[in-house]
């Protein structure tokens, strides 16, 4: 297959800041089709902010973002899944999963609701679920039916922002599973904001490292666990991510 010739996502010389704050700077990136990207880095590192320049909500101070080969704010075909889930609480599960095809895609709500409802049901959600409303829901089935929901126009990237963010231990390995699964299943791109160490070992094929400002390095978790950088280190040497390894290499092993 020929899937690193053409990045999906083709970031050069990105500046991003807020009056003084340089956030950002000469900061280049490519994530790849069909690949998973784990992008982490220090709480205020710029990753909330590198998303938000990334799908079109922020104009960055310079630099070029393209999508799919075009300029990102003429792409549509994106997903998002931000940290809060950030569904409608007076629009049930399936009215929040169908909102996207009425509004966006100009679809009758009889339509909507029929491609809702398999989009509902591919994250594993139960029979019920589409007539609950999100106050009805555990964390994990909010995340679920925001997964839905960002899914809902068929995107060809998906973005999410800390989606194991507040899920135990169990339910967040089960959505790193439903996001392999979901990427499989339609040959999706998904760049991911993760602090969870488990998901990166498990659900990642690269991970990107933000730090200095810029992406320090964009590898395959071996190689980036071992670059002599303190932030690096610490971060997959001390004892969480040790753990996570030990988990991992036993979950590769059963
Ligand atoms: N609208 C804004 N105005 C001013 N400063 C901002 C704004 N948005 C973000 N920043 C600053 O930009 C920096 C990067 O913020 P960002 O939210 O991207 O960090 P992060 O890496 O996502 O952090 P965390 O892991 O804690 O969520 C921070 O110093 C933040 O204060």
């Amino acid at each position: 297959m020929n899937r690193r010739t053409e990045p999906i996502i083709q970031i050069r010389g990105l500046e991003n800041r807020f009056g003084s704050h340089i956030v950002h700077k000469d900061l280049d990136l490519d994530v790849y089709k069909g690949e998973i990207l784990g992008m982490v880095g220090g709480s205020g590192s710029g990753k909330s902010v590198l998303l938000r320049s990334i799908v079109g909500l922020r104009k960055p101070d310079a630099g070029e973002v393209r999508l799919l080969g075009r300029d990102a704010d003429t792409v549509h075909r994106i997903g998002v899944l931000f940290q809060r889930g950030a569904l409608y609480s007076s629009l049930t599960v399936l009215e929040n999963v169908a909102l996207p095809l009425i509004e966006k895609a100009g679809l009758a709500r009889r339509q909507a609701n029929e491609i809702a409802r398999v989009k509902i049901a591919l994250t594993g959600l139960p029979a019920h679920a589409p007539d609950l409303y999100p106050a009805d829901l555990s964390g994990g089935m909010v995340k679920r039916a925001a997964l839905a929901r960002s899914l809902a126009l068929d995107p060809d990237i998906l973005f999410l922002d800390e989606p194991t963010a507040g899920l135990d231990p169990i339910g967040a390995a089960a959505f790193d599973q439903l996001l392999m699964t979901v990427r499989d299943a339609f040959g999706l791109t998904v760049f991911l904001i993760t602090h969870d160490l488990d998901t990166l070992y498990t659900a990642c094929d690269r991970v990107a490292v933000l730090s200095q400002k810029k992406v320090l390095v964009n590898d395959t978790l071996d190689k980036v666990a071992a670059t002599d950088d303190p932030w690096i280190q610490a971060y997959f040497h001390g004892p969480r991510g040790r753990a996570a390894q030990l988990a991992a290499t036993r979950l590769k092993e059963d």
